[in-house]
C-alpha cells in the first residue's frame, strides 16, 4: 500500500472527529476513548500502526526491553502504539524510548496507559498521547509481551498496518482494509462540515443551517 503518497496529506487535513464519524457511518470500530496529549504542544499524529503489547512482569521474563524491537523495526512516518492495559500506576514509556523514537522519523507514540519523561517529549518536541503520565519506571513493573501483533487499545483492534490518526479529540484507528473507504467517507463529511460553518460565519441562522444538511442524519 502507497500509503504516504496516498493518503498522508489526506488524513493530516481531516481530524480524529471526521474519521470516528466515517467509521460510524461505515459501521465500523476504531474510536478510542480518553487517550490524549500528554504535553500542549504534541501536535496531530498520522502513521501505520507497529503494535506493542506489554504485560507484568514476574518469573517470565521478556525477550526484548519494552519498546525498543518496535522502534528497531519502524519505519519513518509510524506511529508506535501501545497496550498497557490502561494501567496507570506505572510507565510504559520514556524519554530515553522517545529520543530512540524521534530517531528514527517515528510520527508519534499513542499509549493506552501511562508514560513518563514528559520534559524529554517537550525538549525534542516528539508527540506522545497517553491515558497520562507517572513517574514510577516500567522496570520491574511490566514487559514487553510481543512486538507487531493484535492488540487492543482503547477498546478496539489494532493490528500492525492499521492507520493511527490522533489530535486534541483523542486516538481513532483505521482498519488497513477499509483504509480506501473510510478516507473518502471522512472527507465528505468534512466537505459537508465546511460549508455548514461557511454559512453560520455567513450568519445564516443556526437553525437553518442544521435543517438544511440535516446533521442528526449525516451518518446515516
Ligand atoms: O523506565 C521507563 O519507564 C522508560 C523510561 O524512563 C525511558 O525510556 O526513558
Ligand atoms: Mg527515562
Amino acid at each position: 500500500m502507497d500509503f504516504d503518497n496516498k493518503y498522508r496529506a489526506r488524513l493530516e487535513k481531516l481530524s480524529t472527529t471526521n474519521v470516528a464519524d466515517a467509521l460510524d457511518a461505515l459501521g465500523l470500530k476504531g474510536a478510542t476513548y480518553g487517550i490524549r496529549p500528554i504535553w500542549e504542544g504534541a501536535g496531530k499524529i498520522v502513521g501505520r500502526a507497529v503494535t506493542v503489547k506489554i504485560t507484568a512482569a514476574g518469573l517470565t521474563k521478556g525477550k526484548h526491553h519494552l519498546g525498543v524491537k518496535a522502534i528497531d523495526v519502524a519505519e519513518a512516518g509510524d506511529v508506535i502504539v501501545v497496550d498497557n492495559g490502561g494501567r496507570l500506576d506505572t510507565s510504559c514509556w520514556g524519554g530515553i524510548l522517545a529520543n530512540g523514537a524521534k530517531m528514527k522519523g517515528i510520527s508519534g507514540v499513542v499509549i493506552d496507559g501511562a508514560c513518563r519523561d514528559v520534559d524529554d517529549y517537550v525538549e525534542i518536541g516528539f508527540p506522545v498521547y497517553a491515558r497520562g503520565s507517572v513517574v514510577a519506571t516500567a522496570r520491574g513493573r511490566v514487559m514487553e509481551e510481543a512486538t507487531n501483533v493484535l492488540i487492543q487499545f482503547g477498546g478496539v483492534q489494532v493490528r500492525p498496518g492499521d492507520v493511527v490518526v490522533a489530535d486534541r479529540s483523542g486516538v481513532v484507528i483505521i482498519p488497513q482494509e477499509k483504509l480506501d473507504e473510510v478516507v473518502a467517507k471522512a472527507e465528505e463529511l468534512y466537505e459537508k462540515e465546511e460549508k455548514m460553518i461557511a454559512e453560520i460565519r455567513a450568519g445564516v441562522s443556526m437553525l437553518e443551517v442544521d435543517s438544511k444538511y440535516n446533521y442528526e442524519k449525516m451518518l446515516k
